[in-house]
């Protein structure tokens, strides 16, 4: 293999084709399936109508759209074997390692196991869209020690989240917010996550151990990950008089700004433009603008010392935590939403597949004589 061939991290390497999502990384264009997140989230666009949208190619019209939404919505109630597996975990555990958990066990359970059809795969999407949200309210309550709270159907999928979060009505204001982010987090091309499905799904594996592997890699720092090591360094910086010195002094050491940087945006990323206004109103509304405005002073001084632009991690941070979910959901509610672009990508996957198997780049001795063990 000659060494043109390879790219440390597989930058700009082209390694599937897909009608999904298409990112223009020097315009800070993200699109998915032709309409601009800006025109979606402008133009009133639901997060049930961008999961029809990722999956089917097409916006629903009003009739597909209620009985979309009627069959995720009759779909959200967890099986009771994956209740029980809950209750075997350590309450202290790691969220996501638990969704993690929770989303592979769900496969096990799964009325249609065992079936490789393509219509069973669908109709397995449509439970796990329908059920990571239940998953995720489940981890929170149960760690807790609060009582599970059963999810409603006459609710967004946003807005019944915050229902079995919190256990009150929720916030229609509130509810919008998140239902924009979940437009926000959605999908975006052949990220770490969504690649690891695509490489699980093309060995023709089922549609629970893509999102598994999916999940797994979520968690990461340097993916998913970084939405909550975002809050954690706000909250450590803590005052807005300490952020510029803080934040000089870690550049100095160089350290990883968390929620900086990204592979394929050389501009702004365009869900952050969205998430800076959302994390101001938040702020705003729950009457503390503390987070945003460290958040202000952060970027404007990583961005002059070190050309970074924040990324889809930055500013979603002090919107969730002022929004009051807790640090630890960060990550699973980008689950929540990213496993829209997950199953749209593993069914995309299964109708076009081929094995994905690249090669390595070896860079170890090639052969050497073997000495017994008694004569080393
Ligand atoms: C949903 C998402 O996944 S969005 C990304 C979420 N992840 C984060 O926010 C973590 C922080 N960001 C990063 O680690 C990176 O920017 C990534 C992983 C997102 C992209 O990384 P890559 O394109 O592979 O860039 P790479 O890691 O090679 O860094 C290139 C250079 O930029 C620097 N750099 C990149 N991001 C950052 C950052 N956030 N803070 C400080 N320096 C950075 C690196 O130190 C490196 O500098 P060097 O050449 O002097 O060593
Ligand atoms: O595309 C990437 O590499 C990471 C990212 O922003 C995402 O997954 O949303």
């Amino acid at each position: 293999m000659s060494e043109s061939q390879f790219s440390e991290g597989l930058e700009d390497v082209v390694a599937a084709s897909s009608e999904i999502c298409f990112i223009d990384g020097d315009e800070g264009r993200l699109v998915y399936r032709g309409y601009d997140i800006h025109d979606l989230v402008g133009g009133g666009s639901t997060f049930e109508e961008v999961i029809y949208l990722l999956w089917h190619g097409e916006l629903p019209s009003t009739e597909q759209l209620q009985s979309f939404r009627l069959s995720l919505s009759t779909e959200r109630a967890l099986s009771q074997g994956a209740v029980e597996v809950l209750k075997t975990l350590p309450k202290t555990g790691n969220a996501m390692e638990m969704l993690r958990t929770l989303v592979s066990a769900s496969g096990l359970f799964d009325p249609d196991d065992g079936d490789t059809s393509y219509d069973a795969s669908v109709r397995m999407a449509v439970r796990l869209v329908s059920q990571l949200p239940t998953m995720v309210t489940a981890i929170e309550r149960y760690k807790t020690g609060q009582a599970q709270i059963e999810p409603r159907k006459d609710l967004s999928l946003a807005g019944n989240f915050l229902y079995m979060l919190n256990g009150v009505e929720p916030d229609e204001r509130d509810a919008r917010a998140l239902d924009i982010a979940l437009i926000l987090h959605a999908d975006h091309e052949l990220n770490a996550s969504t690649f690891s499905a695509r490489v699980t799904a093309a060995t023709l594996s089922d549609l629970y151990s893509a999102v598994t592997s999916a999940v797994g890699t979520l968690k990461g720092p340097l993916h998913g990950g970084a939405n909550e090591q975002v809050m954690l360094m706000l909250k450590e910086i803590g005052h807005l008089e300490d952020a510029e010195a803080w934040i000089t002094k870690a550049l100095e050491e160089k350290r990883r700004i968390m929620g900086f940087g990204h592979r394929v945006y050389h501009t702004e990323d365009p869900r952050a433009t969205h998430l800076r206004r959302m994390s101001q109103e938040m702020g705003e509304r729950k009457g503390n603008t503390t987070y945003y405005e460290i958040s202000k002073v952060v970027e404007s001084v990583v961005r002059e010392k070190k050309k970074l632009n924040p990324n889809v991690d930055f500013y979603s941070a002090s919107m969730y935590y002022m929004m009051g979910i807790p640090i630890h959901l960060f990550t699973p509610v980008f689950a929540v939403s990213r496993i829209s672009g997950w199953t749209a990508h593993v069914l995309e996957q299964y109708r076009h597949n081929r094995l994905i198997r690249p090669r390595a780049d070896f860079i170890g001795i090639k052969r050497r004589a073997f000495v017994k063990l008694e004569e080393r």
